[in-house]
C-alpha cells in the first residue's frame, strides 16, 4: 500500500515528505495506522548524523499511538480496532532478559531492530526497487507501520492518540526512571539536570512518588516555571552560582544532624558527560542514587573520582525508564486518563506531517517541550 512519511534521506538534512510503499504485516506482526506521534531528542540525535547506529534512508519516528488495522498470521494478542503504542523496547516475555525479571531489556528482536530490519532481517518499507530502513522498531513519521506483535501495547481506546503518543517515549521514561529504576521512596530528596520533555517527566514522576524537595537545574530561566508546574520546589541556574555547582547543591539539601549534604536520588537529562558526574557527586554519601538517562555523543566517556562510589554512591542508567512496555504503558495510560499524571501542557506545539521540520526546529531553538505530528 502507498503511504505518506516524511524519510530521513541522509544525515544532516531536512526530513523529506513523500509516499512510499509499505508492505502488509507478516507472521507474527501488526499493521497499525499512526494517528499522531511526538519528536524526541533521539530522533534529532539520529538525524543530526550523532548517532553512530544511524542507518537511512530511513523512516525515524518512536513515539507515537494508532490503531490495528491488520494481524498477520499467529497474532493472538491483539486484533483489528485495537488501540496500541508501539514500544522501541518490546517485552516478549519469554526471552532470558524477560525472564530475568531484573530488566525491560528484552532481546527477542535486538538484533534485526538494530539494523533497521523486521524480525525476519527484510524491510517493508520501499520506494521504488530501494528499501527504506525502520528506526527503533517503530517508523512513526509514517501514517502506516508494521511492527511486531510484542512490540505493541494494547491501551484504553478513550484515550486521545495525540496526548498519550507521548507515553511512547518521553513520559515514560521520565516516571519510570522515578519509579522501576531509582524506586524513589516517599520524602525523599532530588535533583534533575535538564528541565526539557525527560527532565519534565522525572519531576512529575518524583511528585507522584511523593519526594519531599525536588530541585531542578537548568541553563535556561524559563524552565523555572515549567519544572514548578510540575512538581520541583526549587530552581538552580548553574551560570548564576558562583563556581562548582556541586558544593552548592550539596548544601543545599542539607538535613539532620551530621549535615553532610547530597539529594538520595539525581538524574541526569541533558546526555551531557560533566552533568552525569555532577549528578553523581551531588548525590548522597553513603547511599546517594545517580541516573543516567541523557544519551551523550558518540564515542564521549564519563568519569569520577572511585572514591564517590566507595563511599556509596550508585551510578546507574535507564532506558524507556526501566519499563515492561506491554505491562506497563497501559497502566500509565490509565494513569493520565485518572487524571495521577499531566500530559496536556507539555505537548507546546502540534503540525501536520507536511510541517514535521519545523518540530525539529522548535526542538532545537528550545521553544518546545513536545512538538505532535497528528496525522
Ligand atoms: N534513556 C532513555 O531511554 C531516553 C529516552 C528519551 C530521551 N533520552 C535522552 O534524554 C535527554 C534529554 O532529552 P529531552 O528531550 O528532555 O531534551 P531537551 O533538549 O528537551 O532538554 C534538555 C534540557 O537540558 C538543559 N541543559 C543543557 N545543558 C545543560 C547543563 N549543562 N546543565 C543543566 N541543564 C542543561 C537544556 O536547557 C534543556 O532544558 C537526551 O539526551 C535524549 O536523547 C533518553
Ligand atoms: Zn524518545
Ligand atoms: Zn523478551
Amino acid at each position: 500500500m502507498d503511504v505518506r512519511a516524511a524519510v530521513a534521506v541522509q544525515a544532516g538534512k531536512p526530513l523529506e515528505i513523500m509516499t512510499v510503499q509499505l508492505e502488509g504485516p507478516r507472521a507474527g506482526e501488526v499493521l497499525v495506522e499512526v494517528k499522531a506521534t511526538g519528536i524526541c531528542h533521539t530522533d534529532e540525535f539520529t538525524l543530526s548524523g550523532a548517532d553512530p547506529e544511524g542507518i537511512f534512508p530511513a523512516i525515524l519516528g518512536h513515539e507515537g499511538a494508532g490503531i490495528v488495522v491488520d494481524v498477520g498470521p499467529g497474532v493472538t494478542s491483539l486484533k483489528k480496532g485495537d488501540h496500541v503504542i508501539p514500544l522501541y523496547t518490546p517485552e516478549c516475555r519469554s526471552c532470558p532478559s524477560c525472564l530475568s525479571r531484573k530488566t525491560n531489556l528484552c532481546t527477542a528482536i535486538r538484533a534485526t531492530q538494530g539494523q533497521g530490519l523486521m524480525p525476519d532481517g527484510t524491510s517493508r518499507f520501499s520506494i521504488g526497487k530501494d528499501k527504506i530502513f525502520h528506526y527503533m522498531g517503530c517508523s512513526t513519521f509514517a501514517n502506516y507501520t508494521v511492527l511486531p506483535e510484542i512490540a505493541l501495547a494494547k491501551v484504553n481506546p478513550d484515550a486521545p492518540f495525540d496526548k498519550i503518543c507521548y507515553i511512547g517515549c518521553g513520559v515514560t521514561t521520565g516516571i519510570g526512571a522515578v519509579i522501576n529504576t531509582a524506586k524513589v521512596e516517599i520524602g525523599a530528596t532530588a535533583i534533575v539536570f535538564g528541565l526539557g520533555g525527560i527532565g519534565l517527566n522525572v519531576i512529575q514522576g518524583l511528585r507522584l512518588a511523593g519526594a519531599d524537595m525536588i530541585i531542578g537545574v537548568d541553563l535556561n530561566n524559563d524552565k523555572k516555571e515549567w519544572g514548578t508546574r510540575f512538581g520541583m520546589t526549587h530552581f538552580v541556574n548553574p551560570k548564576e552560582v558562583d563556581g562548582d555547582i556541586v558544593p552548592y547543591l550539596v548544601n543545599m539539601t542539607k538535613r539532620g544532624a551530621d549535615q553532610i549534604g547530597g539529594a538520595d536520588y539525581t538524574f541526569d537529562c541533558t546526555g551531557n558527560t560533566k552533568v552525569m558526574r555532577q549528578a553523581l557527586e551531588a548525590s548522597h554519601r553513603g547511599w546517594g542514587k545517580s541516573v543516567v538517562i541523557g544519551v551523550a555523543g558518540a564515542g564521549q566517556e564519563i568519569s569520577t573520582r572511585p572514591f564517590q562510589l566507595v563511599t556509596g554512591r550508585t551510578w546507574m542508567g535507564t532506558a524507556f525508564g526501566g519499563a515492561r512496555g506491554r505491562t506497563d504503558v497501559p497502566k500509565i495510560v490509565d494513569w493520565y486518563m485518572e487524571g495521577k499524571i499531566e500530559i496536556d501542557p507539555m505537548i507546546t506545539h502540534t503540525m501536520p506531517l507536511e510541517d514535521i521540520n519545523k518540530g525539529f526546529d522548535l526542538m532545537h531553538e528550545g521553544k518546545s517541550i513536545r512538538s505532535v505530528v497528528i496525522y
